[in-house]
Order: structure tokens, then sequence, then C-alpha cells
């Protein structure tokens, strides 16, 4: 077994609101990177920990975790769509075993993915169905959370498995760092948004382009003082990427979801799909890992940020 591993935002204004060419430039060469080292690493699978913003999964069954044995892309703003290339019997085994390892996990057998899972996919692989990919959905977006250690938990026991395969692994993790899009609270939402919230699945194409629009629209404010979201916190963000890389994994046992929240934003908590590749490398022994990009961006919305890591 080699493990690779790369973490790193997503954002779905990526093309729809950029900020200046200098910066669109900086990321896509940063991705372009990240994209040949994956490349010359040639994984055998891709383990993805992702979460979901009210496409695939809903409060009428809001699972803390997730893994598809069948998948296929919504193609939300304008990602790619269609199935994913998801390895059913490495996805089946890898539940059984996280379940042993007395976690516990739901399953699907045909789950809806988004941007969330997408983009990062593509930005990595160029498509959808290159290699062999098991989608773990670790929810970020819909409380109440599974507790930080309890993350950690389920990233070692997908590392103790990844361990016992003979193969090349590809870990990744996508989603934060800090952030907080206009995504609705179900605590106190009209019966309108109460309702798209605990059911909401596949929704008109005037519903998702209004939800677009949106989002484009906060993105045109974002960190103005005429935004009302939480707005970037760059230090909150290089103090959780120097965790990572310094191999600080037990301190984040002790995050705590409010404070995260209501310092870095609501939407930050995907970094907990970080947590989870982290602890999954780290269940395979002693890794040494660097930080490849960080710029906050407003126009994304995104704490953006990119970190790799493989075996010391
Ligand atoms: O779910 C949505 O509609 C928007 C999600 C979003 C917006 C901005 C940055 C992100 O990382 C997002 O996931
Ligand atoms: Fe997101």
């Amino acid at each position: 077994m080699t493990v690779m591993v790369k973490c790193l935002s997503h954002t779905p204004l990526r093309g729809l609101n950029d900020p200046g060419v200098e910066v669109v430039d900086e990321v896509d060469t940063v991705l372009a990177q990240a994209r040949a080292e994956v490349e010359r690493f040639d994984p055998e699978l891709i383990v993805i920990f992702a979460p979901d913003h009210y496409n695939g999964l809903f409060y009428d069954l809001m699972p803390p975790f997730v893994i598809a044995t069948a998948a296929d892309s919504v193609g939300d703003y304008g990602t790619l769509p269609g199935p994913l290339r998801v390895d059913r019997d490495v996805a089946l085994a890898l539940t059984r075993s996280i379940l042993d390892s007395d976690i516990d996990i739901a399953l699907s057998h045909r789950l809806q993915v988004d941007h969330g899972c997408t983009q990062t996919l593509e930005e990595l692989t160029g498509s959808l169905t290159r290699y062999p990919t098991v989608p773990v959905i670790i929810n970020s977006v819909a409380p109440p959370f599974a507790p930080y250690r309890r993350v950690r938990k389920l990233g070692e026991a997908v590392g103790r498995f990844i361990g016992g395969l003979d193969k090349r692994v590809l870990v990744l993790g996508t989603g934060g760092l800090s952030h907080e899009p206009p995504v609705p609270l179900l605590a106190g939402a009209p019966e309108e948004i109460a309702n798209f919230l605990i059911a909401g699945r596949n929704p008109t194409p005037e519903a998702r382009a209004a939800r677009q629009a949106r989002t484009i629209a906060a993105g045109r404010i974002y960190g103005t003082p005429d935004c009302h979201l939480t707005p970037l916190n760059p230090d909150w963000d290089l103090g959780f990427i120097d965790t990572l890389v310094e191999g600080r994994l037990d301190e984040v046992d002790t995050f705590s979801v409010e404070e995260i929240s209501s310092t870095a934003g609501r939407s930050t908590h995907e970094i907990r799909t970080w947590v989870a590749a982290f602890a999954a490398l780290a269940a395979t022994g002693p890794y040494r890992a660097r930080k490849d990009y960080y710029r906050p961006i407003n126009e994304w919305i995104a704490g953006y940020g990119v970190i790799s890591a493989e075996a010391a």
C-alpha cells in the first residue's frame, strides 16, 4: 500500500464569480501541479471524503457518515454531471471494516453527490470516471454534527482498511477552509425552506438557478460591510493547516463546533474531510506534509487552501 493525500477547498463560484486574473492563474497553476502529481502517482483507488450541500442528503434521513457503492453527480453550478466510477466491492468491504471498528456509517447504493465531491475529482483527475473511487460523505453542512474526535476515528478506520490493501491509494479531502455561503439553516427556517432542507431532492431547473444566483450574489459582496455572513478567517485557516501539517491531529478532538461556526463560518466544518483524510494517512504510519497554497478569496467565498501529504 502507498498512500498520497491531497486536501483542498472547493468552491462552486470558480468560473462564475472570479477574483482578479492573477489569483485565478495562481490557483490554476497550483491545481495543475496537484493534478500532475496525481497523474504520476497513478492511483489504483481514490477514497474521497466529501461533504454534501443538500443535494444528495436531506433531513428526512441525515446520516453523519455515508459510503456510496454507486454515485451520480447532480452537476450543480456547471460541474460535471453523471455517474462516478465507484468501486462497489471496495466500498462494501470498507463499510464492513468501518462497522467492525465500532464506527457507525450509513450505506447508499444510489447516492446523488454535488460539487462538494465532484469538483475536486474533476480538478485532480480531469473526470469523474478516470480512477476507481469510493466516496465517503461526512455531514459538514447540516447540523447537528458528529464531534471532531469521531471524524478522526472514522479516518483512522479508513486508514487501517487502506493499510491492508496492496494498492496505490489517493485519499482526498474536499471543502473548507473558513467560509459561510448562504446555505439556509433548518432551525427557524420558514416552511418552504424547511421543506426543501427536509426533502428537496431533484429541484426544478428554476429552483436550482435561483439557488445559484443567490450564491453568486453573495460572492459579489462577501467580506464587505453589506454582507451579514461570517467573513473568512485567515488566522484560523493557517492555524488549522499547521495543525495537520505538523502532525498534531489529536488536537482536533477538542475542536468546538459552535466556536468554529462563529469565528470562521458555518461551512468551515467541511474541514472535517481534511481531518478524516489526514487521520487515515496517520493510521498507516508517520507522515510528512506540506502546505501547497493558501489565500482568502472573497469572490469564491473560500479560505482557499491546498495541502498534500505522504508516508514519511
Ligand atoms: O451549496 C451551495 O449552494 C453553495 C455552496 C458553496 C458556496 C461557496 C463556497 C463553497 O465551498 C460552497 O460549497
Ligand atoms: Fe462546500
